[in-house]
């Protein structure tokens, strides 16, 4: 039986500037299960990313409540949130952000000894991560910029892992890799939700979307389209790539 992780009721995102208000999420009801890999796609300005930062508790809403794995998010202040990201959330995105000082195992460690971590387990631990994204020995001592862009965003996400979140969010990962690197990013994205993780993840890119069971498309702040597309399988690409087209197509995208 899959679990609810995320219910959102009524979420509402409005900005204010100069005076003018700009209603981007309206009254949202979402429910996210334990274990899916949700995609939410939309036109550019759709409110895609908003959604992404209010459900992970990056940014309030205006209305409404987030409930995450029990925790209702919209009373929390912003001490309280940041400790709930840091114990329930992993990120991903784009820009890759990883220290450049530092070297590929430390940034993983940088995040995985937050907190009171038994220091063995913890590098233990993030050795055999990087290894299973197929960052071998040899890299762990490199630093960032001696990494090929899809190696630094499998660094990326075992960093966003180390500490494993209950929802991995993750905003246009492969926006800025070519298509080998991206698709050696977005095995690693499938292999961790096949084994389990939960996966939250904006994207434009069909071929990227076809990684998800779930798409969500959004227009205008509003869930306008909900498609079920059942668990990724390469042999059944073809398939899944027409049916999402298809539904894309009907929503005018
Ligand atoms: N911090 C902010 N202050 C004011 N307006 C904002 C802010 N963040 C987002 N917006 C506005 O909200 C709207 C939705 O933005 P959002 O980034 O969520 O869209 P998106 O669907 O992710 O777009 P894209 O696909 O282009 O990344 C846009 O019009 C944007 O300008």
């Amino acid at each position: 039986m899959t679990m609810t992780i995320i219910k959102t009721e009524k979420l509402c995102k409005t900005f204010s500037s100069g005076g003018i208000q700009q209603h981007v999420l309206k009254n949202l009801d979402i429910s996210l299960q334990e274990g899916d890999f949700t995609i939410i796609m939309g036109s550019s300005g759709s409110g895609k990313s908003t959604l992404l930062y209010a459900m992970s508790g990056m940014d309030k809403p205006t209305l409404g409540e987030i409930d995450f794995a029990g925790k209702n998010l919209s009373r929390l202040n912003n001490d309280q949130l940041a400790i709930f990201r840091r114990n329930n959330c992993g990120f991903v995105f784009q820009q890759i952000h990883l220290l450049d000082n530092m070297s590929v195992l430390d940034n993983v460690l940088a995040s995985g000894l937050l907190g009171n971590k038994n220091r063995r387990q913890t590098i233990h631990k993030a050795k055999e991560m990087l290894m299973q994204v197929g960052i071998d020995e040899k890299a762990w001592s490199k630093f960032p910029t001696q990494l090929s862009g899809g190696e630094a965003q499998r660094v990326g996400i075992v960093r966003a892992l180390i500490n494993s979140p209950r929802i991995l969010f993750a905003d246009e990962p492969t926006g800025a890799l070519n298509s080998a690197s991206s698709d050696s990013v977005l095995d690693v994205l499938t292999d961790v939700n096949r084994k389990g993780q939960s996966i939250v993840m904006v994207t434009h890119d069909i071929k990227t979307a076809i990684r998800g069971n779930r798409i969500l498309y959004l227009r205008d702040g509003v869930i306008c389209g909900d498609l079920q597309l059942g668990g990724y399988s390469e042999q059944k690409n073809a398939e899944r790539h027409e049916e999402l087209k298809t539904f894309l197509a009907e929503m005018g995208w």
